[in-house]
């Protein structure tokens, strides 16, 4: 066994390579759910932007989400920090490299403000102070001889830069727009002639001042790419072993637009800020081998192998494995990873440990999913198409009825008129052009129209519950998509797990029949999820989730019910105990990770108060 897997229960001596695969890998002995398939530490992680980068972005030394704005700078190459000791700034594996190279822009005034005022003007502190180093333009000190108001002449004749003086900078200004002063980059007028569309060719040709878009000038996404090309020289038998991963570059031409997007917001980005601007002699030592081709393939390397590894308060991690990364895509894989994110010592920081879910003999492919388990066949594939560039031939993308949960299935959608009371199903599933038959009348629908109909409504659904959809608005997109889809669709189930977490929340959705509901609407959802994913591998929140809704709902149903008889209460009181107890278990595996750790908590006093009712009542189960 290779030197850096700590421990491993595969046959990395002979991980197998096809000409479909690539690189496999397969047990070396039977293994038994819950056991090791392997652990290893990452070869190299690097945060990814935030969602709001203009607001917030991740420290780079420790990740922890900072302000953009007021924050603190790296001394060294001005990129926001949680501190300026922050441990991560001076370790090779998190900045301390990059950092060289990183340091070779010049630096604009934001990156240091206490160099652009190095005589702070006012005695009050001024936290958070840019673009005023002043507690307030009516502080008296500022028109005041003895303070402010004669070195105020002299200081003032420096040119301003643009985040002194926005009024002046963007002449027409919107309220409280500093530093974007559009209401959203989604704006209609952006794109409108009668707008903004015209005048933006002319406006976009004065140079950016960095303030104007932090989220440009520090690009987190581009990170990773660099700490890869940084292996070359400070760990080359790990650049050897990174070098090995597969990229798929036929895929990723010039003029693709995987292609423009790597070159526009990595390649270009790190090549002429950066790299262009390196000593010589730093150059060939820190990156002996450079150029905008080797970063296309970083990015190729990261976007066909990186696992998302999610910290707390929203920040994310790309990481890259060496053996982990070789692992293979089913749709119901047999793995399920997690990753040490608060570690004892800090060398295991992001190990991750690979165990497998189900029965596995020796010989068989270990598997893992690179995919959403509760999208469609067709989603599912796309999106590895599009990501992975493979098609997925998976038994679960190969069967019509996709292991008999209907997840994809349709209501005949008859001629536009006769519907009968068939189901539309793909007639091959692993075609991307197939007609879709209806198993009683055998009417055929194109894919393409059938494609169309339900991204429509994915959006619907996604719309509802972005914007936080209340029951009466979910029950309608319920009933309405109910028309045209099999009550198992993966659009009616996201509808109904949102409609079970809501249900019993009110007073006014706790009555009998809507406890009812919800107790058959978690027990219909929880069929479909152990169906795809048995061994809690991908949907162990889900199904926490629904076990502790099922359970509120039982114990809901068993306060409010007239039954006095604890004889006849008793089978509901097994149920939900029976319930709360498979919604610690579903999470065994996940207390480490955030949302993990909060849900356990939640389930946690759920149980402590189940035991506590179950105590006053004098039941024993
Ligand atoms: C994370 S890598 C896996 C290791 C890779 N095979 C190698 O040789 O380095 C992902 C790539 O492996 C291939 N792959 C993984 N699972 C596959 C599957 N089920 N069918 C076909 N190709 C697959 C695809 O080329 C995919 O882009």
């Amino acid at each position: 066994m290779t030197r850096f897997i700590e421990e491993s229960n595969v046959g990395f001596e002979h991980a197998r390579t096809s000409s479909e695969l690539g690189r496999y890998l397969v047990a070396a002995r039977d293994l038994v759910p819950g056991a090791l398939v392997l652990t290893e530490r990452p070869l190299v992680f690097a945060p990814k932007a935030l969602a709001d980068p203009d607001a917030v972005m991740p420290c780079v030394g420790c990740y922890k989400p900072v302000s953009t704005e007021a924050g603190e700078r790296c001394a060294s190459c001005g990129w926001p920090v949680c501190s300026g000791h922050c441990p991560g700034l001076r370790d090779p594996r998190h900045h301390a490299l990059e950092c060289r190279v990183l340091s070779a822009r010049p630096h604009c005034a934001v990156d240091n403000m206490a160099d652009y005022y190095s005589d702070p003007d006012c005695y009050a502190v001024v936290l958070g102070s840019i673009p005023r180093p002043v507690c307030s333009g009516h502080c008296p000190g500022l028109r005041d001889r003895r303070h402010h108001a004669l070195e105020c002449r002299v200081l003032s004749a420096r040119p301003h830069c643009a985040v002194n003086n926005m009024a002046d900078y963007y002449r027409l200004k919107v309220p409280g727009s500093i530093p974007g002063p559009v209401c959203s980059g989604h704006c209609q007028g952006l794109r409108s002639p009668r707008h903004h569309a015209l005048e933006c060719r002319v406006l976009s040709a004065r140079p950016h001042c960095a303030v104007d878009n932090m989220a440009e000038y520090y690009r987190h996404d581009a990170l990773l790419p660099l700490r890869c090309v940084l292996l070359q020289a400070s760990d080359p038998d790990g650049w050897r072993r990174l070098s090995d991963m597969q990229a798929h570059m036929e895929c990723r031409l010039p003029g693709t637009e995987v292609y423009d997007e790597a070159n526009e917001f990595v390649v270009e980005y790190l090549m002429n800020s950066f790299i262009a601007q390196l000593d010589d002699d730093i150059r060939s030592k820190l990156l002996p081998e450079i150029s905008a081709a080797l970063l296309h393939r970083m990015c190729g390397i990261i976007d066909t192998n990186a696992l998302e590894i999610r910290l707390h308060d929203g920040v994310e991690l790309l990481a890259l494995y060496t053996n982990t990364c070789i692992m293979e895509h089913s749709c119901i894989p047999n793995t399920k990873h997690t990753f040490s994110i608060t570690p004892k010592s800090k060398d295991d920081l992001y190990k991750i440990t690979v165990k497998v879910v189900v029965p596995v003999q020796k010989g068989d492919h270990i598997t893992t999913m690179y995919s959403h388990a509760l999208w469609g066949t067709q989603a599912r594939r796309q999106h590895l198409k599009d990501n992975k560039y493979f098609a997925c031939k998976c038994p679960r993308c190969s069967d019509p009825t996709e292991l008999g949960t209907y997840l994809s299935a349709m209501k005949c959608l008859g001629d536009g008129n006769n519907a009968c009371n068939g189901i539309h199903l793909p007639e091959d599933p692993l075609d991307e052009e197939t007609d879709w038959v209806c198993s009683e009348c055998r009417i055929r629908v194109k894919n393409s129209q059938v494609n169309m109909l339900i991204s429509q409504m994915g959006e619907e659904v996604e719309n509802v519950q972005m914007m936080g959809g209340s029951v009466p608005t979910l029950e309608n997109l319920l009933c309405r998509l109910s028309t045209f889809l099999h009550p198992n669709h993966y659009h009616l189930y996201s509808i109904k797990h949102s409609l079970v977490q809501l249900y019993g929340r009110h007073p006014n959705l706790m009555s009998p029949e809507i406890l009812d509901k919800k107790i058959k609407m978690c027990e219909d959802l929880l069929k479909i999820t152990k169906i795809l994913d048995p061994g809690n591998a991908r949907l162990s929140l889900y199904n926490a989730v629904l076990y502790h809704e099922l359970h509120s709902a039982l114990v809901l149903k068993i306060k409010t019910s007239n039954e006095k008889s604890e004889e006849k209460l008793k089978p509901l009181l097994v149920k939900a105990k029976a319930a709360v107890e498979e919604a610690l278990d579903s999470l065994k595996d996940d207390i480490e990770e955030s949302s993990g750790k909060k849900l356990f908590a939640v389930i946690v006093q759920t149980k402590r108060d189940f035991d506590k009712f179950l105590k006053e009542k004098k039941v024993t189960l």
